[in-house]
């Protein structure tokens, strides 16, 4: 079990003994972790090609209130991106999907979080979100991510969450600095920041 308030559908160690038999993304797959008001869960490989493809069918299937909510271009392209990684490596594919974020109370999908791969060698795992502007400035975006950071570093193999944002995304930038992230590397347009592995953080769900 995670820390504070999160409660998982299944424990991590549950998972990776499933990952570990063989089962995949293109199964259902119950993980979901439970925070303050939304609870979150990694899109299998069936769930990302219905958010492409007729996104009322992904809500209907997640068994989640309508929204008329359309996907933008850029979101269609990173269900696409995301298939295709998933379609790859299956086994990781909670490292590797988008995570739907689900308002518990209202039953309503409002928003996403990306996650762009396994912790890499320097212990780096990268991420990005985006809530639908219907529930922006409300605090969802900071209690999200703040909840795959507590499952991102429930692997001992994770030591840094890793962001970047285009310099004017202010809101993005609160996010992060609401999380403890600090400023790790700058270029012209962007901005690289890194929330570190809480020290008092222990892990849990190793595949070891
Ligand atoms: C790493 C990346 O993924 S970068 C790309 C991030 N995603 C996007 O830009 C997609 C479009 N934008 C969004 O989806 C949303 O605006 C997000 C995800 C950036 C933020 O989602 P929200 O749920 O609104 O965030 P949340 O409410 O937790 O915090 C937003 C903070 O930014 C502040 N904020 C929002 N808009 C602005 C703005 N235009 N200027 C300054 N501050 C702002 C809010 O007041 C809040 O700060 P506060 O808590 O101190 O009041």
């Amino acid at each position: 079990m995670l820390n504070g308030e999160i409660m998982l559908g299944v424990d991590l160690n549950f998972l990776h003994k499933n990952l570990r038999k063989g089962n995949t993304g293109t199964e259902v797959f119950l993980l979901k972790i439970a925070s303050g008001r939304v609870d979150i869960r990694p899109l299998t490989l069936a769930e990302l090609s219905l958010a492409g493809a007729h996104y009322a069918g992904l809500e209907q299937a997640l068994g989640l209130n309508p929204s008329g909510t359309e996907l933008d271009d850029e979101m269609l392209y990173a269900m696409q991106i995301r298939h295709s990684k998933v379609m790859q490596d299956p086994l990781n594919y909670p490292w590797l999907t988008n995570w739907a974020v689900i308002q518990r109370e209202e039953q309503r999908l409002i928003g996403f979080i990306i996650l762009k791969g396994c912790p890499n060698d320097q212990g780096e795992v990268i991420v990005g979100y985006v809530i639908h502007e219907s529930h922006r400035r409300q605090g969802y975006a900071t209690e999200a991510v703040q909840c795959i950071c507590d499952w991102i570093f429930s692997d001992p193999r994770a030591l840094w969450v890793i962001a970047d944002t285009e310099k004017d995304n202010a809101a993005s930038h609160k996010v992060l600095q609401h999380l403890g992230a600090q400023k790790h590397r700058e270029a012209d347009e962007l901005i690289w920041w890194r929330i570190a592995r809480p020290a008092a953080q222990t892990p849990a769900g190793s595949l070891a």
